[in-house]
């Protein structure tokens, strides 16, 4: 809880009738029932609530006519006339009220006073404290995706989280996308970034993937750095980004509000909550291909996706049936992983942490990468495969997945990679290996439980800054065109082989599922950019402890 701050107001106030103190501090907001009785009745708690000011949304005055009230948005609301008692001014505040399950939901209370300038002068110190907080957003840059999970984008939007945008005094420009990568390009060319303090992202994680492209790109760009390079440092976007839920895994949502619940993520960013987030970059052969922040899967991730792609139409539960397929066909990939393991940081990906509000690990891990990014600009020889600090792994895997964030979703409360961090420059390299369905199947199902994922013999997992994989059939480019013939006709075999099952064969290749996106190549070369861009969010919020006794209302 905060201390309460410096007083600015204390006055006694009318709640529903009845006498409270309220007071206003430069933290808080608290209101507190006064006992009108000296004596002190034992068994009727003493009422006090206390409000963050940093969770208040907004104050609105009511204005009232013969005894009843008319709220912003023209509904009536009756209050009890007081006999002969003049007419009383009231005024309404607006705040974030913690729910279940890390939801948050927004409550309001409505003070009456008789007195109408000591309404006002109340009215207007909320005011002027929200004013002062600078870290809100006034104006939006709103995408959103009307094609992606159950096709409830513009509807989630407009009923759930314009009218608080509303309440917030939230100005927003709203682009409903025609095609994919609209918004992409939009970001890219169009958008003038100067006039948005925030870009919100209606849709799931392949939307958020197509806005960071666009946004990330045009950062490099006015800042005068070449996005396609791999070696040089990329520069933060000062833009945060906020994600309204309307996708089918939603994970990234998920995975730094706690949730996938719009209006949870409206008070989020109406708040102007700041949470920074890793950024992988995956280039094939010095070509960007694209930004990734959860998930990079080869082999049963990405044979999921580009079978659920067919099956788009039948919303977030195509996952459920290509998985299933995918489980019982079964393939593995033949390649080569290596790795750079990150040095020098706290935490491992069996450990017992969690990345929580205020993530000791992210802040350590973050400012060691920033250091080491200067360094790293000195000596970057010191990355080269000659440095020896490279791993490498030669095998056949059922899957390679990296996990740059927990990855929990509704369907994986835990996530792929539980002890996964938000932004501590690393991804969890993930390389299950050959085994049987069984075997598979135990692995799958830790994904919903809370057993160690990663305590099987044929599982490993490394925390790393950088990785590469190439496909064994994918020969080095020097003896390329000498079988070029003899790939493309295992090519076109793979390919023959792939579109009709029905064939014993197991296809060499498999796609790289890249936030729910699937990438063109399958040799890849990835990187980590701590703290590249930051979310409207806050992490997920450790479980709030019991009132301590620095509650304000204790006093
Ligand atoms: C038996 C129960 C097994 C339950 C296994 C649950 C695993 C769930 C793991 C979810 C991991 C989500 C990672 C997030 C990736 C996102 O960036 C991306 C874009 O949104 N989403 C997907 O690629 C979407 C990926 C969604 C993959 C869903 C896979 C469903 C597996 C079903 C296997 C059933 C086998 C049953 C055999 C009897
Ligand atoms: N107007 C549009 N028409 C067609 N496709 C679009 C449009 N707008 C965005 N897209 C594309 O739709 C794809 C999927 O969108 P999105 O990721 O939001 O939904 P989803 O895939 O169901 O959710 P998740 O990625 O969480 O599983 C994105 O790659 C995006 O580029
Ligand atoms: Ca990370």
């Amino acid at each position: 809880m905060e201390r309460p701050g410096r007083l600015l107001l204390q006055s006694e106030l009318r709640v529903r009738n009845a006498a409270y103190d309220v007071s206003l501090s430069r933290s808080l907001l608290i209101w507190k029932r006064r006992t009108s009785s000296p004596v002190y009745h034992p068994f009727r708690p003493s009422v006090c609530h206390s409000v963050p000011v940093s969770e208040i949304i907004s104050v609105r005055e009511e204005e009232e006519e013969n005894g009843s009230r008319q709220r912003d948005d023209g509904s009536w609301k009756k209050i009890r006339e007081r006999e002969g008692k003049d007419c009383r001014q009231a005024f309404t505040v607006l705040y974030v009220e913690r729910c279940r399950q890390h939801r948050w939901r927004c409550a309001e209370v409505t003070f009456t006073c008789s007195d109408e300038a000591v309404c006002q002068h109340w009215v207007s110190s909320i005011r002027e404290q929200l004013a002062s907080n600078t870290s809100r957003p006034k104006h939006l840059l709103v995408y959103i995706n009307p094609y992606g999970g159950k096709r409830q984008g513009k509807r989630i939007y407009e009923q759930k989280v314009a009218p608080l945008f509303t309440q917030a005094g939230i100005a927003t420009s709203v682009i409903v996308t025609e095609y994919a990568n609209h918004a992409r390009d939009h970001l890219k060319m169009e958008a003038e970034l100067k006039k948005f303090d925030g870009v919100v992202c209606v849709g799931g994680d392949g939307m958020f993937s197509e806005i960071i492209h666009g946004l990330i790109w045009r950062t490099q760009i006015d800042c005068g750095v070449d996005p396609n390079s791999t070696e040089e440092a990329l520069s933060p976007c000062s833009l945060r980004i906020g994600i309204i839920p309307a996708g089918s895994t939603d994970c990234i949502c998920f995975a730094s509000v706690g949730t996938n619940d719009p209006v949870t993520s409206a008070l989020h960013i109406i708040v102007g909550d700041s949470q920074p987030l890793d950024v992988c970059s995956v280039h094939h052969n010095n070509m960007f291909l694209r930004y990734s922040v959860s998930l990079l899967g080869y082999g049963f991730y990405g044979d999921v996706l580009s079978d659920s792609e067919r099956k788009r139409w039948m919303g977030p539960a195509r996952y459920d049936f290509s998985g299933l397929k995918m489980f019982l066909t079964h393939h593995y990939y033949e390649g080569t992983v290596s790795y750079l393991p990150a040095k020098g940081i706290i935490g491992t990906p069996r450990d017992a942490t969690r990345c929580r509000s205020g993530c000791v690990i992210c802040q350590h891990n973050g400012q060691l990468n920033s250091e080491r990014s200067e360094k790293y600009e000195m000596d970057e020889a010191s990355d080269s495969e000659s440095s020896g600090e490279w791993r490498t792994i030669r095998g056949k895997f059922l899957a390679i997945n990296a996990a740059s964030m927990s990855c929990a979703c509704p369907r994986s409360p835990k996530g792929l990679s539980p002890a996964a961090h938000l932004a501590d420059g690393t991804t969890d390299l993930i390389l299950v290996r050959k085994c049987s369905r069984f075997n598979f199947l135990r692995h799958l199902l830790r994904h919903t439980s809370k057993d160690d994922q990663f305590d099987l013999t044929f599982i490993e997992v490394h925390r790393v800054r950088r990785f590469r994989f190439m496909p064994r059939h994918c020969q080095s480019d020097s003896d390329l065109e000498l079988d070029l013939h003899e790939n493309s006709k295992r090519q076109i075999f793979s390919q023959i082989c792939k579109d009709h099952p029905a064939c014993g064969c197991a296809p060499a290749y498999s796609s790289w599922n890249c936030d729910g996106e699937i990438l063109t190549h399958t040799a890849i070369d990835v990187r980590v950019h701590g703290q590249l861009i930051k979310l409207f969010a806050r992490g997920i919020e450790e479980l709030p402890v019991f009132e301590d006794l620095s509650n304000p209302c204790a006093i």
